[in-house]
């Protein structure tokens, strides 16, 4: 397959790299030069298992110049997604999927509203990336699942076809007849530990080890959790702890939520789409989200004292 990762920054690679070396065409779109850069003069290194392996593959700053592809997966951080994917349509053919496996809630509608319903599958990942430097990603891919589906529940032969190449090319990945759950499921994930780990600077690892922390994260988890039910999302699982435990399963110690990266790199968070969504939600529905509504607090905090918010109000 032709594939196009928009946005190849920390879990972009990780999944590009992933499906370059099982031979899929695979380019690495990233705007920062730096890593498009050392991509092409040294390859993409991947470490996984405490070891770096080299994958040798195609990067560029944008679309300009390219071909159709068979697939785009959008990687991009949320903010991001409308500008990315307006810029990017030239390389979607009849025949282009598009798939947002971003977190948060919002994006496939956007992704239709530019590329118009036949281009766009949803699809959520339990895999994890960690940006390491320019060319250089810690790779959480193997054996975390990746869900796929359309947006109507139908199961069709388009669908199958792609969970089966990416599963082959070692992106464990399985069709959903349920998306919409799917996205609530992997929100939930999110709520747990994204602003948490954020506000405190905490890997996985440290984050782990404060029973405070954890009781936040399952409040946090079970305020979603009513909104979800009061909107009729049925959800895999009744247990808050459950979207605590499962969001660390798999990934080593030193790991770093995709916010608390986004805050360290100084860019904006995507709070709005992930707790921020949970409040809106709520307030919809008449379910009261007061420790969601506080890590909003939070982390919006952060982004102001770090000057992110002035530099992306400017930008
Ligand atoms: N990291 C992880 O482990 C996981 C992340 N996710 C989700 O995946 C998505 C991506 O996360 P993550 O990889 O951590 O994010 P990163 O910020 O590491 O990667 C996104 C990259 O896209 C670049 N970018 C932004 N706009 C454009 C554009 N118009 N054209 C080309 N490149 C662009 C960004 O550049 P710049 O640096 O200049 O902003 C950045 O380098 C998020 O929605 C996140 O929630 C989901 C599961 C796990
Ligand atoms: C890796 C994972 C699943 C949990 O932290 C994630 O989605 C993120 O960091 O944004």
């Amino acid at each position: 397959m032709r594939i196009c990762i928009l946005g190849a920054g920390a879990l972009g690679s990780a999944i590009g790299g992933t499906l370059a070396e099982a031979g899929h065409e695979v380019t690495l779109v990233n705007r920062n030069r730096g890593h498009v850069d050392a991509i092409r003069e040294r390859g993409l290194v991947l470490r996984g298992d405490g070891h770096d392996r080299i994958v040798h593959l195609a990067a560029a700053t944008d679309t300009a110049g390219m071909a159709p592809v068979d697939l785009v997966l959008v990687l991009v951080k949320s903010p991001d997604t409308e500008a990315a994917v307006s810029a990017a349509r030239s390389i979607v053919g009849p025949d282009t999927l598009v798939i947002s496996l971003q977190n948060g809630v919002g994006q496939e509608e956007l992704l239709t509203s530019i590329l118009g319903r036949r281009h766009v599958l949803a699809g959520r990942t339990y895999t994890g990336g960690v940006m390491l430097g320019p060319g250089h990603v810690l790779c959480g891919v193997a054996g975390k699942e990746t869900i796929i589906g359309e947006m109507d529940g139908a199961v069709t032969p388009r669908a199958a076809a792609l969970a089966q190449a990416l599963t082959e090319a070692g992106l464990d990945t399985r069709v959903s007849a349920e998306i919409r759950a799917v996205i609530w499921d992997k929100l939930l994930v999110n709520v747990a530990t994204g602003a948490l780990a954020a506000v405190t600077g905490l890997t996985y690892g440290q984050l782990y080890q404060l029973p405070e922390i954890e009781e936040t994260a399952v409040a946090a988890v079970a305020e979603a959790m009513a909104v979800a039910q009061a909107c009729g999302i049925r959800l895999a699982t009744s247990d808050p702890r459950a979207p605590w435990r499962k969001a660390s399963s798999g990934l080593p110690p030193e790991f770093k939520t995709s916010m608390l990266q986004s805050l360290e790199n100084g860019r904006r968070t995507e709070i709005d789409f992930i707790n921020g969504a949970v409040v809106r939600e709520g307030r919809r529905m008449g379910v009261p989200t007061p420790v969601n509504a506080t890590l909003v607090a939070l982390v919006k905090g952060v982004e102001t004292r770090t000057g992110i918010s002035a530099r992306a109000v400017a930008a």
